[in-house]
Protein backbone atom coordinates (compact mmCIF):
# COMPACT_ATOMS: atom_id res chain seq x y z
CA UNK A 1 0.00 0.00 0.00
CA UNK A 2 1.17 3.64 -0.63
CA UNK A 3 0.34 4.83 3.35
CA UNK A 4 3.72 3.50 5.00
CA UNK A 5 4.35 3.74 8.56
CA UNK A 6 7.30 6.36 7.55
CA UNK A 7 5.36 9.31 7.13
CA UNK A 8 5.67 12.30 9.16
CA UNK A 9 3.85 12.10 12.41
CA UNK A 10 0.25 13.03 11.89
CA UNK A 11 -1.67 13.38 15.25
CA UNK A 12 -4.58 10.73 15.37
CA UNK A 13 -8.01 12.06 16.03
CA UNK A 14 -11.00 10.27 16.31
CA UNK A 15 -13.95 11.33 17.17
CA UNK A 16 -14.99 8.84 19.52
CA UNK A 17 -18.74 9.99 20.82
CA UNK A 18 -19.02 6.92 22.73
CA UNK A 19 -22.57 5.60 24.43
CA UNK A 20 -22.17 1.93 25.69
CA UNK A 21 -19.73 2.90 28.03
CA UNK A 22 -22.41 4.90 29.63
CA UNK A 23 -24.17 1.78 30.41
CA UNK A 24 -24.30 0.49 33.95
CA UNK A 25 -20.93 -1.29 35.25
CA UNK A 26 -22.13 -4.46 34.73
CA UNK A 27 -22.82 -4.33 31.18
CA UNK A 28 -18.46 -4.45 30.20
CA UNK A 29 -15.15 -4.67 32.22
CA UNK A 30 -13.17 -1.25 31.60
CA UNK A 31 -9.92 -2.76 30.27
CA UNK A 32 -7.24 -0.98 27.54
CA UNK A 33 -5.85 -3.35 25.29
CA UNK A 34 -2.39 -4.82 25.98
CA UNK A 35 0.74 -2.98 24.07
CA UNK A 36 2.11 -4.90 21.30
CA UNK A 37 6.19 -5.38 20.47
CA UNK A 38 6.59 -4.31 16.66
CA UNK A 39 3.22 -3.48 15.32
CA UNK A 40 3.36 -3.48 11.49
CA UNK A 41 0.31 -2.07 9.67
CA UNK A 42 -0.53 -4.64 6.93
CA UNK A 43 -3.47 -3.67 5.63
CA UNK A 44 -5.49 -0.11 6.14
CA UNK A 45 -8.86 -0.25 4.16
CA UNK A 46 -9.48 3.19 2.95
CA UNK A 47 -12.80 3.67 1.77
CA UNK A 48 -13.99 2.69 5.17
CA UNK A 49 -12.00 5.08 6.79
CA UNK A 50 -13.93 7.57 4.87
CA UNK A 51 -16.90 5.94 5.15
CA UNK A 52 -16.02 6.57 9.06
CA UNK A 53 -14.94 9.95 8.99
CA UNK A 54 -10.89 8.82 9.85
CA UNK A 55 -7.60 10.33 8.28
CA UNK A 56 -6.40 7.46 6.36
CA UNK A 57 -2.86 8.96 6.66
CA UNK A 58 -3.32 9.61 10.50
CA UNK A 59 -4.65 6.09 10.93
CA UNK A 60 -1.49 4.66 8.91
CA UNK A 61 1.14 6.71 10.52
CA UNK A 62 3.12 5.43 13.87
CA UNK A 63 0.93 6.72 16.23
CA UNK A 64 -2.56 5.25 14.22
CA UNK A 65 -0.93 1.65 14.10
CA UNK A 66 0.18 2.13 17.57
CA UNK A 67 -3.73 2.33 18.31
CA UNK A 68 -4.87 -0.21 16.15
CA UNK A 69 -2.40 -2.39 17.67
CA UNK A 70 -3.99 -1.32 21.18
CA UNK A 71 -0.27 -0.25 22.11
CA UNK A 72 -1.74 2.66 22.57
CA UNK A 73 -5.15 4.39 23.83
CA UNK A 74 -6.26 7.59 21.38
CA UNK A 75 -7.77 10.19 23.08
CA UNK A 76 -11.94 10.00 23.50
CA UNK A 77 -11.21 6.27 23.27
CA UNK A 78 -13.30 4.57 26.62
CA UNK A 79 -11.84 0.69 25.83
CA UNK A 80 -14.13 -2.19 27.57
CA UNK A 81 -14.82 -5.71 26.77
CA UNK A 82 -18.88 -6.63 26.47
CA UNK A 83 -20.32 -9.16 28.97
CA UNK A 84 -22.41 -11.80 27.42
CA UNK A 85 -23.09 -15.21 27.72
CA UNK A 86 -24.34 -17.62 24.67
CA UNK A 87 -25.75 -21.24 23.78
CA UNK A 88 -22.41 -23.02 22.18
CA UNK A 89 -23.82 -25.80 19.89
CA UNK A 90 -26.96 -26.12 22.07
CA UNK A 91 -25.36 -26.17 25.56
CA UNK A 92 -25.44 -22.98 27.54
CA UNK A 93 -22.93 -20.72 28.76
CA UNK A 94 -23.28 -18.09 31.71
CA UNK A 95 -20.83 -16.33 30.62
CA UNK A 96 -18.48 -15.23 27.72
CA UNK A 97 -17.72 -11.99 26.52
CA UNK A 98 -15.25 -10.50 24.98
CA UNK A 99 -12.23 -12.53 25.76
CA UNK A 100 -9.96 -11.41 23.23
CA UNK A 101 -11.43 -7.83 21.78
CA UNK A 102 -11.80 -4.27 23.17
CA UNK A 103 -14.20 -2.20 22.04
CA UNK A 104 -12.42 1.33 21.69
CA UNK A 105 -15.52 3.34 21.28
CA UNK A 106 -18.19 4.64 18.83
CA UNK A 107 -18.35 7.13 15.80
CA UNK A 108 -20.63 8.18 14.12
CA UNK A 109 -20.56 7.88 10.23
CA UNK A 110 -20.87 10.17 7.08
CA UNK A 111 -24.08 7.96 6.20
CA UNK A 112 -25.03 9.31 10.12
CA UNK A 113 -24.76 5.85 11.59
CA UNK A 114 -23.27 5.25 14.98
CA UNK A 115 -20.45 2.84 14.07
CA UNK A 116 -18.49 0.25 16.63
CA UNK A 117 -14.86 0.27 16.50
CA UNK A 118 -13.28 -2.60 17.97
CA UNK A 119 -10.03 -4.17 18.24
CA UNK A 120 -9.92 -7.99 18.26
CA UNK A 121 -6.97 -10.23 18.89
CA UNK A 122 -5.78 -7.13 21.42
CA UNK A 123 -4.99 -9.56 24.86
CA UNK A 124 -6.54 -10.51 28.04
CA UNK A 125 -9.77 -9.34 29.73
CA UNK A 126 -11.46 -10.47 32.78
CA UNK A 127 -13.67 -12.52 30.26
CA UNK A 128 -10.24 -14.22 28.67
CA UNK A 129 -10.98 -17.74 30.99
CA UNK A 130 -8.06 -19.80 29.87
CA UNK A 131 -7.70 -18.12 26.26
CA UNK A 132 -4.13 -15.68 25.60
CA UNK A 133 -6.67 -13.12 24.18
CA UNK A 134 -5.08 -12.77 20.92
CA UNK A 135 -5.35 -13.87 17.45
CA UNK A 136 -3.41 -15.39 14.88
CA UNK A 137 -2.50 -13.55 11.64
CA UNK A 138 -4.75 -16.35 9.33
CA UNK A 139 -7.72 -15.91 10.85
CA UNK A 140 -7.66 -12.17 11.03
CA UNK A 141 -6.91 -12.27 7.18
CA UNK A 142 -9.60 -14.92 6.53
CA UNK A 143 -12.44 -12.70 8.61
CA UNK A 144 -10.87 -9.44 6.65
CA UNK A 145 -11.48 -10.63 3.35
CA UNK A 146 -14.89 -12.17 4.11
CA UNK A 147 -16.58 -9.74 5.51
CA UNK A 148 -15.46 -7.33 3.31
CA UNK A 149 -16.54 -9.74 0.56
CA UNK A 150 -19.92 -9.83 2.16
CA UNK A 151 -19.93 -6.13 2.03
CA UNK A 152 -19.35 -5.89 -1.70
CA UNK A 153 -22.21 -8.69 -2.33
CA UNK A 154 -24.77 -6.28 -0.37
CA UNK A 155 -25.21 -8.62 2.64
CA UNK A 156 -25.41 -6.60 6.01
CA UNK A 157 -21.98 -7.75 7.75
CA UNK A 158 -19.49 -6.52 10.39
CA UNK A 159 -16.30 -4.63 8.34
CA UNK A 160 -12.85 -4.61 8.50
CA UNK A 161 -10.89 -1.53 8.94
CA UNK A 162 -7.22 -2.62 9.32
CA UNK A 163 -5.12 -5.08 9.64
CA UNK A 164 -1.72 -5.42 11.77
CA UNK A 165 0.50 -7.73 13.03
CA UNK A 166 2.25 -7.53 16.21
CA UNK A 167 5.53 -9.17 16.10
CA UNK A 168 4.57 -11.76 18.98
CA UNK A 169 4.25 -15.36 17.87
CA UNK A 170 1.07 -16.97 19.18
CA UNK A 171 0.56 -20.68 19.79
CA UNK A 172 -1.78 -22.62 19.03
CA UNK A 173 -1.54 -26.08 17.48
CA UNK A 174 2.06 -24.41 16.44
CA UNK A 175 3.75 -21.17 16.54
CA UNK A 176 1.98 -18.79 14.57
CA UNK A 177 2.28 -14.68 13.69
CA UNK A 178 -0.09 -12.46 16.07
CA UNK A 179 -1.80 -10.25 14.75
CA UNK A 180 -4.48 -7.28 15.55
CA UNK A 181 -7.86 -6.94 13.37
CA UNK A 182 -9.76 -3.68 13.81
CA UNK A 183 -13.54 -4.80 13.62
CA UNK A 184 -16.36 -2.22 12.51
CA UNK A 185 -20.02 -2.89 13.57
CA UNK A 186 -23.44 -1.20 14.02
CA UNK A 187 -23.17 -2.76 17.15
CA UNK A 188 -21.56 -5.87 18.81
CA UNK A 189 -24.89 -6.65 20.74
CA UNK A 190 -25.78 -9.84 20.41
CA UNK A 191 -28.41 -12.33 21.00
CA UNK A 192 -26.10 -13.85 23.94
CA UNK A 193 -25.83 -9.62 25.68
CA UNK A 194 -29.29 -10.42 26.51
CA UNK A 195 -28.73 -14.17 27.56
CA UNK A 196 -26.35 -12.76 30.19
CA UNK A 197 -28.84 -10.45 32.03
CA UNK A 198 -31.84 -13.42 31.23
CA UNK A 199 -29.32 -15.84 33.16
CA UNK A 200 -28.93 -13.88 36.11
CA UNK A 201 -32.77 -12.91 36.21
CA UNK A 202 -31.28 -8.96 36.08
CA UNK A 203 -35.01 -7.99 34.32
CA UNK A 204 -34.20 -3.98 35.16
CA UNK A 205 -30.48 -4.52 32.63
CA UNK A 206 -32.66 -6.18 29.70
CA UNK A 207 -34.87 -3.78 30.05
CA UNK A 208 -31.99 -1.06 29.62
CA UNK A 209 -30.63 -3.43 26.78
CA UNK A 210 -33.68 -3.53 25.08
CA UNK A 211 -34.32 0.48 24.99
CA UNK A 212 -30.58 0.77 24.16
CA UNK A 213 -30.94 -1.93 21.18
CA UNK A 214 -34.23 0.08 20.17
CA UNK A 215 -32.70 3.67 20.71
CA UNK A 216 -29.74 2.78 18.06
CA UNK A 217 -30.79 -0.11 15.70
CA UNK A 218 -34.78 0.44 15.74
CA UNK A 219 -35.84 3.12 16.44
CA UNK A 220 -39.39 2.86 14.53
CA UNK A 221 -39.97 0.30 17.76
CA UNK A 222 -39.40 3.34 19.93
CA UNK A 223 -42.55 4.81 18.92
CA UNK A 224 -44.81 1.99 18.62
CA UNK A 225 -47.46 0.92 21.33
CA UNK A 226 -45.54 -2.04 22.11
CA UNK A 227 -42.17 -1.14 21.69
CA UNK A 228 -40.57 -4.51 22.41
CA UNK A 229 -42.70 -6.49 20.69
CA UNK A 230 -41.94 -4.24 17.66
CA UNK A 231 -38.36 -4.72 18.93
CA UNK A 232 -38.46 -8.57 18.02
CA UNK A 233 -40.11 -8.35 15.07
CA UNK A 234 -37.24 -5.79 13.58
CA UNK A 235 -34.93 -8.42 14.95
CA UNK A 236 -37.02 -11.46 13.59
CA UNK A 237 -37.46 -9.64 10.25
CA UNK A 238 -33.70 -8.30 9.71
CA UNK A 239 -31.82 -12.05 10.44
CA UNK A 240 -34.87 -13.84 8.32
CA UNK A 241 -33.67 -11.56 5.38
CA UNK A 242 -30.17 -11.78 6.48
CA UNK A 243 -30.59 -15.46 6.39
CA UNK A 244 -31.63 -15.78 3.47
CA UNK A 245 -28.80 -13.64 1.42
CA UNK A 246 -26.54 -16.66 3.01
CA UNK A 247 -28.38 -18.79 1.04
CA UNK A 248 -28.69 -17.57 -2.12
CA UNK A 249 -24.74 -17.11 -2.35
CA UNK A 250 -24.04 -20.25 -1.10
CA UNK A 251 -22.64 -18.94 2.32
CA UNK A 252 -21.96 -21.24 5.32
CA UNK A 253 -21.93 -19.09 8.75
CA UNK A 254 -20.24 -22.50 10.38
CA UNK A 255 -20.72 -21.04 13.83
CA UNK A 256 -24.47 -19.93 14.14
CA UNK A 257 -24.16 -19.81 17.67
CA UNK A 258 -26.45 -17.29 20.30
CA UNK A 259 -23.27 -15.11 20.64
CA UNK A 260 -22.33 -15.03 17.17
CA UNK A 261 -25.52 -13.60 16.45
CA UNK A 262 -26.12 -10.01 16.46
CA UNK A 263 -28.80 -7.80 17.10
CA UNK A 264 -28.32 -5.35 14.53
CA UNK A 265 -28.88 -8.16 11.80
CA UNK A 266 -25.37 -8.17 10.77
CA UNK A 267 -23.46 -11.50 9.56
CA UNK A 268 -20.74 -11.56 12.58
CA UNK A 269 -17.60 -13.75 13.66
CA UNK A 270 -16.03 -15.54 10.23
CA UNK A 271 -14.47 -18.88 12.19
CA UNK A 272 -15.05 -21.70 9.98
CA UNK A 273 -17.28 -19.93 7.52
CA UNK A 274 -16.94 -20.85 3.17
CA UNK A 275 -18.63 -20.43 0.64
CA UNK A 276 -20.16 -23.64 -0.44
CA UNK A 277 -18.78 -25.24 -4.02
CA UNK A 278 -20.33 -28.25 -4.83
CA UNK A 279 -23.95 -28.06 -4.07
CA UNK A 280 -25.52 -30.16 -1.44
CA UNK A 281 -27.99 -29.13 1.47
CA UNK A 282 -25.80 -30.77 4.29
CA UNK A 283 -22.88 -29.35 3.50
CA UNK A 284 -20.58 -28.19 6.63
CA UNK A 285 -16.93 -26.85 6.63
CA UNK A 286 -16.92 -26.52 10.34
CA UNK A 287 -14.84 -29.86 11.63
CA UNK A 288 -16.30 -29.20 15.04
CA UNK A 289 -19.85 -29.83 13.29
CA UNK A 290 -20.12 -33.28 14.18
CA UNK A 291 -24.23 -32.95 13.60
CA UNK A 292 -24.47 -31.15 11.18
CA UNK A 293 -26.30 -27.88 13.25
CA UNK A 294 -24.92 -25.58 11.07
CA UNK A 295 -24.99 -27.23 7.99
CA UNK A 296 -26.06 -25.11 5.00
CA UNK A 297 -29.78 -26.23 5.09
CA UNK A 298 -30.50 -25.91 8.46
CA UNK A 299 -29.12 -22.19 8.49
CA UNK A 300 -32.90 -20.78 9.24
CA UNK A 301 -33.70 -23.79 11.31
CA UNK A 302 -30.57 -22.64 13.68
CA UNK A 303 -31.12 -18.94 13.23
CA UNK A 304 -34.88 -19.27 14.27
CA UNK A 305 -33.80 -20.97 17.06
CA UNK A 306 -31.45 -18.42 18.43
CA UNK A 307 -34.47 -16.07 17.98
CA UNK A 308 -36.44 -17.92 20.34
CA UNK A 309 -33.48 -18.20 22.75
CA UNK A 310 -33.68 -13.93 22.33
CA UNK A 311 -37.52 -13.65 22.61
CA UNK A 312 -37.38 -15.93 25.98
CA UNK A 313 -35.12 -13.05 27.48
CA UNK A 314 -37.79 -9.95 26.54
CA UNK A 315 -40.27 -12.29 27.79
CA UNK A 316 -40.54 -10.47 30.73
CA UNK A 317 -41.02 -7.50 28.87
CA UNK A 318 -43.28 -8.35 27.14
CA UNK A 319 -45.40 -10.13 29.47
CA UNK A 320 -45.59 -6.32 30.96
CA UNK A 321 -46.11 -4.69 27.72
CA UNK A 322 -49.30 -6.86 26.98
CA UNK A 323 -50.61 -7.05 30.77
CA UNK A 324 -50.38 -10.77 30.88
CA UNK A 325 -48.31 -14.21 31.31
CA UNK A 326 -50.35 -16.23 28.34
CA UNK A 327 -50.80 -12.39 26.08
CA UNK A 328 -46.63 -12.30 26.45
CA UNK A 329 -46.07 -15.66 25.38
CA UNK A 330 -48.75 -15.32 22.67
CA UNK A 331 -46.63 -11.70 21.92
CA UNK A 332 -43.05 -14.07 21.70
CA UNK A 333 -44.83 -16.84 19.55
CA UNK A 334 -46.74 -14.67 16.81
CA UNK A 335 -43.37 -12.62 16.42
CA UNK A 336 -41.47 -15.80 15.93
CA UNK A 337 -44.08 -17.08 13.40
CA UNK A 338 -43.32 -14.41 11.52
CA UNK A 339 -39.60 -15.83 10.86
CA UNK A 340 -40.81 -18.56 8.33
CA UNK A 341 -42.62 -16.14 6.45
CA UNK A 342 -40.14 -13.25 5.88
CA UNK A 343 -37.31 -15.83 5.40
CA UNK A 344 -39.47 -17.81 2.52
CA UNK A 345 -40.02 -14.70 0.88
CA UNK A 346 -36.86 -13.18 0.33
CA UNK A 347 -34.95 -16.66 -0.54
CA UNK A 348 -38.09 -16.93 -3.30
CA UNK A 349 -37.81 -13.50 -4.66
CA UNK A 350 -33.65 -14.05 -4.84
CA UNK A 351 -33.96 -16.98 -6.32
CA UNK A 352 -36.48 -16.01 -9.17
CA UNK A 353 -33.95 -13.20 -9.82
CA UNK A 354 -31.28 -15.97 -9.96
CA UNK A 355 -33.02 -17.60 -12.54
CA UNK A 356 -33.59 -14.24 -14.64
CA UNK A 357 -37.17 -13.92 -13.70
CA UNK A 358 -38.80 -10.58 -12.65
CA UNK A 359 -42.82 -11.86 -12.07
CA UNK A 360 -43.58 -14.38 -9.85
CA UNK A 361 -45.73 -17.41 -10.30
CA UNK A 362 -46.32 -20.42 -8.15
CA UNK A 363 -44.55 -22.52 -10.35
CA UNK A 364 -41.60 -20.85 -9.49
CA UNK A 365 -40.62 -22.92 -6.41
CA UNK A 366 -40.92 -26.06 -8.23
CA UNK A 367 -38.41 -24.95 -11.13
CA UNK A 368 -36.22 -23.78 -8.87
CA UNK A 369 -36.30 -26.92 -6.11
CA UNK A 370 -35.89 -29.09 -9.62
CA UNK A 371 -32.95 -27.20 -10.99
CA UNK A 372 -31.24 -27.67 -7.14
CA UNK A 373 -31.83 -31.31 -6.57
CA UNK A 374 -30.35 -31.90 -10.01
CA UNK A 375 -27.03 -29.54 -9.29
CA UNK A 376 -27.44 -31.97 -5.74
CA UNK A 377 -27.08 -35.13 -7.65
CA UNK A 378 -24.62 -34.01 -10.20
CA UNK A 379 -22.26 -31.99 -7.49
CA UNK A 380 -22.32 -28.80 -9.74
CA UNK A 381 -20.91 -25.72 -8.78
CA UNK A 382 -23.26 -23.54 -7.09
CA UNK A 383 -21.99 -20.31 -7.83
CA UNK A 384 -20.86 -20.80 -11.63
CA UNK A 385 -24.20 -23.22 -12.19
CA UNK A 386 -26.09 -19.66 -11.57
CA UNK A 387 -23.44 -17.66 -13.08
CA UNK A 388 -22.84 -19.92 -16.74
CA UNK A 389 -26.84 -19.67 -16.65
CA UNK A 390 -26.80 -15.76 -17.47
CA UNK A 391 -24.76 -16.74 -20.47
CA UNK A 392 -27.12 -19.54 -21.47
CA UNK A 393 -30.37 -16.49 -20.90
CA UNK A 394 -28.62 -14.36 -23.38
CA UNK A 395 -29.36 -17.45 -26.32
CA UNK A 396 -29.93 -21.03 -26.19
CA UNK A 397 -26.26 -21.18 -27.54
CA UNK A 398 -25.02 -19.48 -24.89
CA UNK A 399 -25.64 -23.22 -22.57
CA UNK A 400 -22.36 -24.79 -22.83
CA UNK A 401 -20.94 -23.20 -19.89
CA UNK A 402 -23.71 -24.42 -17.46
CA UNK A 403 -24.07 -27.83 -19.35
CA UNK A 404 -20.26 -28.56 -18.06
CA UNK A 405 -21.32 -28.01 -14.63
CA UNK A 406 -22.86 -30.87 -14.30
CA UNK A 407 -21.24 -34.19 -14.38
CA UNK A 408 -24.12 -35.82 -16.84
CA UNK A 409 -25.31 -32.75 -18.76
CA UNK A 410 -28.30 -33.92 -20.07
CA UNK A 411 -29.68 -33.35 -16.34
CA UNK A 412 -29.69 -29.54 -17.56
CA UNK A 413 -30.71 -30.45 -20.42
CA UNK A 414 -33.99 -31.99 -19.29
CA UNK A 415 -34.63 -29.11 -16.86
CA UNK A 416 -33.55 -26.19 -19.39
CA UNK A 417 -37.17 -25.87 -21.55
CA UNK A 418 -39.57 -25.45 -18.67
CA UNK A 419 -36.98 -22.71 -17.48
CA UNK A 420 -37.27 -21.26 -21.23
CA UNK A 421 -41.07 -21.94 -20.87
CA UNK A 422 -41.43 -19.52 -18.29
CA UNK A 423 -38.88 -16.72 -19.39
CA UNK A 424 -40.58 -16.43 -22.56
CA UNK A 425 -43.70 -15.49 -20.70
CA UNK A 426 -41.96 -12.03 -19.75
CA UNK A 427 -41.60 -9.07 -21.76
CA UNK A 428 -37.12 -8.67 -21.39
CA UNK A 429 -35.37 -9.14 -24.08
CA UNK A 430 -32.23 -11.90 -23.99
CA UNK A 431 -29.73 -9.50 -23.75
CA UNK A 432 -31.59 -7.30 -20.52
CA UNK A 433 -32.32 -10.92 -18.82
CA UNK A 434 -28.25 -11.58 -19.04
CA UNK A 435 -27.25 -8.26 -17.79
CA UNK A 436 -29.67 -8.58 -14.90
CA UNK A 437 -28.54 -11.57 -13.71
CA UNK A 438 -24.99 -11.05 -13.99
CA UNK A 439 -25.63 -8.32 -11.33
CA UNK A 440 -27.49 -10.80 -9.52
CA UNK A 441 -24.96 -14.02 -9.55
CA UNK A 442 -21.53 -13.05 -9.29
CA UNK A 443 -18.42 -14.88 -10.51
CA UNK A 444 -15.84 -14.50 -8.22
CA UNK A 445 -16.53 -15.27 -4.60
CA UNK A 446 -14.11 -16.26 -1.94
CA UNK A 447 -13.12 -19.75 -2.40
CA UNK A 448 -11.84 -21.97 -0.13
CA UNK A 449 -8.72 -22.58 -1.83
CA UNK A 450 -7.89 -19.72 -2.83
CA UNK A 451 -8.40 -17.96 1.03
CA UNK A 452 -6.34 -20.93 2.11
CA UNK A 453 -3.63 -19.80 -0.28
CA UNK A 454 -4.00 -15.91 0.34
CA UNK A 455 -3.54 -17.25 4.35
CA UNK A 456 -0.70 -19.68 3.65
CA UNK A 457 1.75 -17.03 2.20
CA UNK A 458 0.84 -14.46 4.68
CA UNK A 459 1.42 -16.65 7.30
CA UNK A 460 4.61 -18.72 6.16
CA UNK A 461 6.20 -16.13 3.91
CA UNK A 462 4.72 -12.91 5.21
CA UNK A 463 3.98 -12.70 1.86
CA UNK A 464 1.00 -10.50 1.55
CA UNK A 465 0.35 -9.96 -2.31
CA UNK A 466 -2.14 -12.86 -2.72
CA UNK A 467 -4.10 -11.49 0.23
CA UNK A 468 -3.71 -8.34 -1.65
CA UNK A 469 -4.89 -9.51 -5.28
CA UNK A 470 -7.50 -11.84 -3.65
CA UNK A 471 -9.02 -8.72 -2.16
CA UNK A 472 -9.04 -6.80 -5.61
CA UNK A 473 -10.82 -9.69 -7.13
CA UNK A 474 -13.20 -9.96 -4.78
CA UNK A 475 -13.99 -5.84 -4.87
CA UNK A 476 -16.04 -6.63 -8.12
CA UNK A 477 -17.40 -9.92 -7.68
CA UNK A 478 -19.75 -9.53 -10.61
CA UNK A 479 -17.47 -8.32 -13.35
CA UNK A 480 -16.26 -11.12 -15.51
CA UNK A 481 -12.66 -9.98 -16.08
CA UNK A 482 -10.45 -12.07 -19.45
CA UNK A 483 -8.41 -14.26 -18.23
CA UNK A 484 -9.36 -14.23 -14.67
CA UNK A 485 -10.16 -17.82 -13.68
CA UNK A 486 -13.40 -17.53 -11.54
CA UNK A 487 -12.22 -20.87 -10.05
CA UNK A 488 -8.55 -21.73 -9.80
CA UNK A 489 -7.95 -26.22 -9.45
CA UNK A 490 -7.14 -26.01 -5.56
CA UNK A 491 -2.95 -26.91 -5.30
CA UNK A 492 -4.27 -29.77 -2.74
CA UNK A 493 -8.22 -30.31 -3.52
CA UNK A 494 -8.25 -32.92 -0.73
CA UNK A 495 -7.33 -30.11 2.35
CA UNK A 496 -10.07 -27.47 1.04
CA UNK A 497 -12.99 -30.07 0.56
CA UNK A 498 -16.13 -29.84 2.75
CA UNK A 499 -17.85 -32.41 4.20
CA UNK A 500 -21.46 -33.49 3.37
CA UNK A 501 -23.22 -33.98 6.75
CA UNK A 502 -25.13 -37.44 6.12
CA UNK A 503 -26.81 -38.50 9.73
CA UNK A 504 -30.25 -37.54 10.55
N1 LIG B 1 -7.63 -16.60 22.19
C1 LIG B 1 -8.65 -16.28 22.98
N2 LIG B 1 -8.42 -15.71 24.18
C2 LIG B 1 -9.42 -15.39 25.01
N3 LIG B 1 -10.72 -15.59 24.73
C3 LIG B 1 -11.01 -16.15 23.55
C4 LIG B 1 -10.01 -16.52 22.61
N4 LIG B 1 -10.61 -17.06 21.54
C5 LIG B 1 -11.94 -17.01 21.76
N5 LIG B 1 -12.19 -16.47 22.98
C6 LIG B 1 -13.49 -16.26 23.59
O1 LIG B 1 -14.27 -17.44 23.45
C7 LIG B 1 -15.63 -17.11 23.19
C8 LIG B 1 -16.13 -17.74 21.92
O2 LIG B 1 -15.21 -17.49 20.89
P1 LIG B 1 -15.58 -17.19 19.38
O3 LIG B 1 -14.53 -17.83 18.57
O4 LIG B 1 -17.02 -17.45 19.10
O5 LIG B 1 -15.43 -15.61 19.39
P2 LIG B 1 -14.34 -14.72 18.73
O6 LIG B 1 -14.06 -15.16 17.37
O7 LIG B 1 -13.19 -14.56 19.63
O8 LIG B 1 -15.08 -13.34 18.77
P3 LIG B 1 -16.34 -12.73 18.02
O9 LIG B 1 -17.53 -13.59 18.32
O10 LIG B 1 -16.40 -11.42 18.70
O11 LIG B 1 -16.00 -12.67 16.58
C9 LIG B 1 -15.71 -15.61 23.22
O12 LIG B 1 -16.06 -15.25 24.52
C10 LIG B 1 -14.31 -15.20 22.89
O13 LIG B 1 -13.98 -13.92 23.38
Amino acid sequence: MSLTEDRDLKPLRIPFANSYARLPENFYARVAPTPVTTPRLVKLNLQLADLLGLDAEALASPEGVAVLAGSRVAEGSEPLAMAYAGHQFGYFVRQLGDGRTNLLGEVVGRDGIRYDIQLKGSGRTPFSRNGDGRAAIGPVLREYIVSEAMATLGVPTTRSLAAVTTGQAVFRETVLPGAVLTRVAASHLRVGTFQYFFAQGDVAALRRLADYAIERHYSEAATATRRYRAFLDGVVTRQAKLVAQWMLLGFIHGVMNTDNTSISGETIDYGPCAFMEAYHPRTVFSSIDHQGRYSYSNQPNAMHWNLARLAETILPLLVEEEGGDEAGLASAYESLEQFGKHYEAALNTGMRRKLGLTTEQESDTSLIEDLLNRMMEQRADYTLTFRRLCDAAAGAEGNAGVRSMFTSPAAFDEWEPRWRQRLAQENLSPEERAALMRRTNPIYIPRNHLVEAALEAATEKQDFQPFEDLLQVLAQPYDERPGLEPYATPARPEEYVSKTFCGT
